[in-house]
């Protein structure tokens, strides 16, 4: 490192530098176990330290766990809302056994992961908290530890508004406990319309717990365009208690006799500007993540920190920060904390720090694509509508397709939603597409793949859509961003009208 001292000391604390390695990776997640796989295959020393479990926020207290419960969800609100196909029926839910469902498939993916970090060597890992003190020197449990190259993998963790975590106290949920209630409350209130509110507020409703939706602007998961957004308020309206622009002014928890010892209350201004206040067992909270980098000593080793503690001169593709020794992948530098952005990063960063030429690929960065699992699900995907709007020169046309009348989503009983694909007239290349709707994850994974490729709409529309197909929709979305470009081929389509 280029702070690390020549001496086998620390000379701010005197303590032995008890080892060097070429690399130290700081965090064992997804991103941190990707780069320490990869860089194990050049550097028989490099060493990973983590704090907390081994098997990854996305397997114990993220995506896995969270998709569980939406499994489950959706299998309730199928039983009871079939009638309209003459199937009458009335879903019996077993909290219990619900919540004991997600824990034992979640362990069950866990396994996969302990397997793997069991087949590494003890000398390779170490349990333990990571600060890189003035020196540069890793210091963990009682280990100063000098490595040539640092990966900081640390991901982050729950936001809770300030005051928030002593006023709601055991009322308080967030994602990293949720998964552990014994049983599903009667109510709950969900802080915050992101993707992780929307998924699990939308999930307990479904399994008949009294949900209360509260965010504090009228937009649900960051969605930047207007008409998807509004969409998705509709949609998403239809099952869910949502506050939408209310401005929460004070929370917390109250005895209320025997059977818990507190119940949990919001005040909240609506959005009619009116004191309204909400009662009941808890509150969970989701307003957002945090990388976890604030209190690593980062800076220590020369990277400048934003306000927001994002790190400047990243390099998106391997996650260097200009030209010093050091990496940092996947949530812990806050650009895009999505699962499959921390396995790139991660692995990239891991390739370059020991400069494995021999299995070694660089990614590109990904294109920017998301999708919250939410019903109707909902996809972000290329650049925003905003961005796009904010340069002329890209000439834009936006294509549109509802799927409230659409013929397959009509016949599956979910049709409600609204794509936009954002076309640029003078390539005839998709810039970006944003979208509520059914199977939404599979169109959005073909704009992914049309984006990345550089495919026109031309090259889309000229790949088979079969019939009758949801998919279907989005060949009406790419003729109409076509028709908008005015591109003389369009009129040799036959197939048009047929979805
Ligand atoms: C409820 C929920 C649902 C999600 N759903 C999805 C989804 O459907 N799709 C998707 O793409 N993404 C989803 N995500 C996001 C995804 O889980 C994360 O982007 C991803 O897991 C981040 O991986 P990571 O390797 O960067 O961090 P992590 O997996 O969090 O690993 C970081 C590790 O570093 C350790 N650490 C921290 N500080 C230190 C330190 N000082 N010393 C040593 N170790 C330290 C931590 O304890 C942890 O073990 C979801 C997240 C949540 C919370
Ligand atoms: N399906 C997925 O890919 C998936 C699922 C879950 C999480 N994630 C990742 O986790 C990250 C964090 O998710 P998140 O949903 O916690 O954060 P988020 O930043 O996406 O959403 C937070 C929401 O809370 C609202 N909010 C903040 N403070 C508030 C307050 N005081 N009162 C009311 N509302 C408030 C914000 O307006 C925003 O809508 C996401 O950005 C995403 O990258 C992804």
């Amino acid at each position: 490192m280029n702070k690390q001292p020549d001496t086998a000391f620390d000379n701010s604390t005197h303590k032995k530098v008890t080892r060097k390695v070429s690399v130290a990776v700081i965090g064992a997640g997804t991103a941190g176990q990707n780069a320490f796989r990869q860089a194990k295959k050049i550097k028989d020393d490099a060493l990973i330290i983590n704090d907390g479990f081994w098997t990854t926020t996305c397997i114990a207290v993220g995506c896995m766990p969270s998709k569980l419960l939406i499994a489950a969800a959706d299998r309730a609100y199928d039983t009871n809302h079939s009638s309209e196909f003459g199937i009458h029926a009335t879903a019996q839910i077993d909290g219990k056994q619900v919540m004991e469902r997600v824990r034992a498939e979640r362990s069950h993916f866990a396994s996969y992961i302990e397997e793997q970090v069991d087949s590494w060597s003890e000398d390779s890992k170490i349990a333990g908290r990571a600060y890189i003190n003035k020196q540069g020197l890793i210091e963990v449990n009682d280990e100063l530890i000098a490595a040539d190259k640092i990966i900081v993998a640390t991901g982050s963790s729950p936001f809770i508004p300030d005051g928030w975590a002593d006023k709601l106290g055991d009322t308080l949920l967030t994602s990293d406990t949720v998964f552990e209630l014994a049983d599903l409350p009667k109510s709950m209130a969900v802080v915050g319309a992101g993707a992780i509110g929307l998924e699990l507020a939308q999930a307990f409703t479904r399994l008949g717990v009294d949900v209360t939706l509260f965010n504090q602007v009228k937009r649900v998961a960051g969605l930047k365009d207007d008409d998807i957004n509004n969409k998705a308020i509709d949609c998403l309206s239809h099952e869910l208690t949502m506050h939408l622009g209310s401005n929460i002014t004070d929370v917390g928890s109250k005895a209320v006799g025997s059977q818990r010892n507190a119940a949990a209350f919001i005040d909240y201004e609506d959005s009619a500007g009116k004191m309204q206040q909400w009662q009941g067992e808890y509150v969970l909270v989701a307003t957002g993540r945090r990388n976890n980098i604030h209190e690593l000593g980062v800076e220590n080793l020369g990277v400048k920190l934003d306000e927001k503690n994002r790190p400047q001169q990243l390099d998106k593709k391997t996650g260097k920060i200009g030209d010093l020794d050091v990496y940092i992948v996947g949530d812990a530098n806050a650009n895009l904390p999505l699962l499959h952005v921390a396995s790139d990063e991660g692995f990239s960063a891991g390739s370059m720090v020991c400069d494995n030429k021999k299995d070694a690929y660089i990614r590109p960065p990904a294109t920017p694509f998301s999708i919250v699992f939410c019903s109707p699900q909902i996809i972000n995907v290329g650049m925003s509508l905003p961005d796009i709007e904010q340069d002329p020169t890209l000439e834009h046309v936006i294509g549109k397709v509802s799927f409230d009348n659409q013929g397959r989503s009509r016949v599956m009983g979910v049709n409600c939603g609204l794509l936009h694909i954002y076309g640029c007239k003078k390539t005839d290349r998709i810039l970006g597409a944003s979208m509520v709707g059914p199977d939404a994850e599979y169109i959005g994974h073909i704009l992914a793949m049309a984006i990345t490729n550089d495919l026109t709409v031309k090259d889309m529309l000229d790949t088979p859509f079969y019939h009758p197909t949801i998919l279907e929709g989005l060949r009406t979305a790419l003729h109409d961003v076509q028709d908008l470009m005015e591109i003389p081929y369009q009129s040799l389509d036959t197939q048009k009208n047929n979805s």
